[in-house]
């Protein structure tokens, strides 16, 4: 850095020195127009800016966070931010599995990746005019609606535009089975192969509290890493996709061609949040079935509550297997985004999340201090059993907790 210093010390009488010194000294952005300056020296400085307001950051943080990091711990953060922000795959997971561990310490490591990331993100966005970097897409339906073969075209399609394609899963479901069942490779085969695409299946352990922590940390990553497309996928069955739809930037929900039985499953208020419905498998046999069920949508969207200014859910028919409607689905996304972005709700709602996701932390956190505290520990167990058995009421067991709790601490 000192280096640099000098250099733009010694030749600032030049033009280009000019507009390379004002831009380092400012670091606000770049300048936008000087006659005398070429447009590939503009290019050059600007990338070296980048450059120098990534080193700013990592000593920034490195400084910040002295006391609380090992020389050791320190090193191995900024190779891994170095590599994660230059692109590199295995930095990512890495990261991504550093985010996900439940070990104390990694967690403050992890943090500490996050927030240099973070800043990585405001100046990179700063570059962007304050633009987003990355559009970030959640995508549910019912288990065999297809979402696995259809991310794979759409993967496939997207990365062909010159897309970064990102699949990250939510599903805590697979805490109690014991495997992942979403963002799984071999569902997703072509896809996983792509150089310019990263599956990451959801964490195998955890709440859907501690799952969706590590997603929401996982996208920020996924962006640091230069991935503009990030697409998070869930079972619309639960919980899982509330807490989705506080991550994403768009909701579509995949509803196969079938009957009611199979769609009961959908719970009235995912369809709410839906900003997109597509009904996929609209070929062959099915193609009648499917703009059935998409007739039948168009008239229940209707009766929703509307939930943007700007923009009316809608409903769509599309095809994995033929690859139609797929293009037409990505242009509504496109105009969903563009809508948001000039509308100014897309700002908004992304920072609503950040104080969603706060409280979500809050929420867990506590929830795990309680449970784990020893003035009520030993007794959860008794007081569950006496309220499954129908001996004590919920509320006053949960009195019962609660007081012991709030007379220790
Ligand atoms: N005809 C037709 N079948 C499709 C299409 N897309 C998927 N399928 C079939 O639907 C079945 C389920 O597809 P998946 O992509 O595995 O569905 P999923 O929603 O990922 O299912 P889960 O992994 O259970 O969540 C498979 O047998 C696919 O071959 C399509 O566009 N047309």
């Amino acid at each position: 850095m000192q280096g640099i210093t000098l250099c733009c010390i010694k030749t600032i009488a030049h033009p280009v020195s000019r507009y390379f010194t004002r831009n380092i000294v400012s670091l606000v952005k770049p300048a936008q127009s000087l006659g005398t300056v070429s447009e590939s020296c503009k290019r050059k400085t600007d990338s070296f800016i980048k450059l120098f307001r990534t080193r700013l950051c990592i000593s920034a943080v490195t400084h910040q966070d002295a006391d609380i990091l090992t020389e050791k711990e320190k090193r191995l953060l900024n190779n891994l931010y170095t590599g994660l922000i230059r692109g590199q795959r295995a930095c990512l997971a890495e990261a991504i599995t550093l985010v996900e561990s439940t070990h104390s310490r990694k967690r403050e490591m992890a943090q500490v990746l996050l927030h240099m990331v973070l800043s990585h993100h405001r100046e990179q966005e700063k570059l962007n005019s304050g633009k987003p970097l990355a559009f970030r897409v959640g995508l549910s339906g019912p288990p065999g609606a297809g979402k696995s073969t259809f991310i794979e075209i759409f993967g496939k399609m997207l990365t062909e535009e010159g897309h970064k394609v990102a699949v990250l899963a939510v599903d805590p479901s697979s805490s109690t089975s014991g495997g992942s069942l979403l963002g799984d490779k071999t569902r997703m085969t072509e896809l996983s192969r792509d150089m310019n695409a990263y599956i990451r299946p959801s964490p195998t352990r955890g709440t859907l509290g501690g799952v969706t922590r590590t997603t929401n940390e996982a996208i920020l990553l996924c962006e640091g890493s230069g991935y503009n497309i990030i697409l998070v996928e869930t079972v619309g069955v639960g919980q899982s996709e509330f807490a989705v739809a506080d991550m994403v930037d768009m909701f579509v929900l995949l509803l196969p061609p079938a009957g009611g039985d199979e769609l009961q499953g959908i719970k009235r208020g995912i369809v709410e949040m839906a900003d997109l419905v597509a009904v996929t498998k609209a070929d062959g046999d099915l193609l009648i079935p499917a703009r059935k069920i998409q007739a039948e949508y168009v008239s229940a969207l209707k009766l929703l509550r509307k939930r943007s200014r700007t923009w009316k859910p809608q409903v769509m028919r599309i095809s994995a297997r033929t690859g139609e409607g797929i293009q037409e689905l990505w242009n509504k996304l496109l105009e969903f985004q563009s809508n948001m972005l000039t509308s100014g709700e897309l700002i908004g709602k992304r920072r609503s999340q950040q104080r969603v996701w706060m409280w979500n932390l809050i929420q867990e956190n506590v929830l795990l201090y309680f449970r784990n505290h020893p003035a009520v520990k030993d007794q959860i167990p008794v007081l569950e059993e006496r309220v499954r058995t129908g001996t004590l009421s919920p509320g006053l067991a949960a009195d019962m907790l609660l007081k012991a709790f709030s007379k220790s601490s």
